[in-house]
Parts: C-alpha cells; structure tokens; sequence
C-alpha cells in the first residue's frame, strides 16, 4: 500500500485529481490507479486523474486517463494542469507544455487558463446531413438541438456512443443549441467517463468549430452546466487555425490516500 499526496481541481465543473509525478511515484502504465483514484464511492472521485511529470524538452508532461483507465487529449483538463504546475512553481503565467497530442503553449490571468489546441486539419472534420465528427485532439460527434435542458444526454449519449459506428473506439457526444452568432450552449456526454459530465474542453471546441460552419462567428462563447468557457480560431481552407480554449481552471481541494 502506497500513500500518495493529490490535489483536486476542476475547470467549469469538469474535475481531476493531479498527482506531481516527478519523483516517478506512480507507474504511469498502470491504469489501474486511474481507476481507483476516479472512483468516486471507492476513491477520491473525478471525471480524469492527471500526473504531472519531468519532460527535458518542455515545462512538464501532463499524463491524462479517463476513470475506466483509458487516456486521450483533455482540454479542461489540460487547463487546470497548466494551474497546478503554476502552484508546484514550475511555471509562472505562460507554459509550453506537452500533452496526450503533442506541444501546447497557455497563459495565466488569476483564474482563467487560456490554452492553445492543435490546428483542426479538414480531415478531421466530417460533415453529415445531421450532424459533424471532429477531432479535436479527443473524437466528439457534434448535433445541433433545441431546448438541451430537457435532454437526456447520458441516454441519448450512450446510444450513438455504444453504436455499431462507435463502440469499438467511442466517441464523445455533445448537443449544441445556437444563442445567437457568438453563442452557444453545449451539454457533453464522455466516453470514458460513460455519463455526462458538466463540460469538456475538446467538445466545446468541436462545437464551436461546429457552429462557425453553421454560419456562426469566433469567438465562440459556450455556456455549459459547470460555467461559460471562450473558443477562438481562424477558418483557413477548411481548417481550424490559431484555436484557444479559454476559462476558469481551480484548485478545489488536497489530501492523501492509501492506495
Ligand atoms: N473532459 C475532456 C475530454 C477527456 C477525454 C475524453 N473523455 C475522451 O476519452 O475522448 C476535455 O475537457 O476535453
């Protein structure tokens, strides 16, 4: 049984248990530990746990898992990495950083983490009569909607995530409902996290892009259940370029557990 010191954070309502991994405290291909971390009767509980590790060329590496052990690009996640390496003193408010899909740059303003994405090439972005497919360093499956207060996303989520399509890999699924050019709101379910959550920095991202192929206008300001985040880009041949996830990112708690 080990004892390992955490932190817990959450960027609008998305939360993750970070763990400084530079002593190597944590076998970062055992899954397990997510698992048990993330669970939250059995652990501390959150939608990801991060470790937050040595890189030779860059700040740190964030290490990301999903709760079922599995691992991807986490956006909001990837915030409130940004946040806690600034708490360890390993940055001071600008970072380069690697994650699950490669280099990102972000700055601090007290609060708020403003996050540089990959560029969206045209190939990861798949139009369909109902609805879009766009990668944006995580698979999201974007539908417009209306009134999404009344939906049901964990339902409706599983039934295209557990589809012939995409049961094998999953995909996260998000329903987007127009406020205006600029405006959107946005309820996620995630794979991985197999439920909704209260929001997903890649899926917001997908949706804003999404939204600007529907004729809206970056920035894009998303409304989600756990608070109001910024997308911006550029629209360069079919790509998205120059892409910025903007918003809160916020230490909630620390504590130790046995594992
Ligand atoms: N919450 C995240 C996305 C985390 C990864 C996702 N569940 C997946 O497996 O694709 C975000 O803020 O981007």
């Amino acid at each position: 049984m080990i004892e390992i010191p955490f932190h817990k954070y959450q960027g609008t309502g998305n939360d993750f248990v970070m763990v400084d991994n530079r002593s190597g405290l944590i076998d970062r291909n055992d899954k397990k530990f997510a698992q048990k971390l993330c669970d939250r009767k059995f652990g501390v509980g959150s939608d990801g746990l991060i470790l937050i590790e040595n890189h030779e060329k860059y700040d740190f590496e964030m290490v990301f898992f999903n709760p079922d052990g599995s691992q991807s690009m986490c956006g909001n996640g990837s915030r409130c990495a940004v946040k806690f390496a600034q708490y360890l003193a390993i940055i001071e408010d600008r970072t380069i950083f690697l994650s699950t899909d490669g280099v990102h740059t972000a700055t601090i303003d007290g609060d708020t983490v403003s996050l540089s994405m990959q560029d969206v090439q045209p190939d990861k972005i798949v139009t369909f009569p109902e609805h879009f497919t766009i990668n944006t360093g995580s698979p999201h499956y974007v539908i417009f909607a209306s009134n999404i207060e009344h939906k049901s996303v964990k339902e409706e989520g599983a039934q295209i995530r557990y589809s012939d399509e995409f049961k094998e890999k999953g995909i996260n699924v998000n329903f987007v409902e127009k406020l205006g050019k600029q405006k959107i709101a946005v309820r996620t379910y995630e794979r991985g996290v197999e439920d909704e959550t209260l929001s997903c920095g890649t899926g917001v991202t997908a949706c804003a892009i999404a939204h600007v192929l529907h004729g809206g206008v970056s920035p894009v300001h998303i409304s989600t259940l756990g608070g109001d985040l910024i997308v911006k880009f550029d629209l360069q041949d079919g790509a998205a370029k120059n892409v910025y996830l903007e918003g809160p990112a916020m230490k909630v708690y620390e504590g130790q557990i046995k594992l």
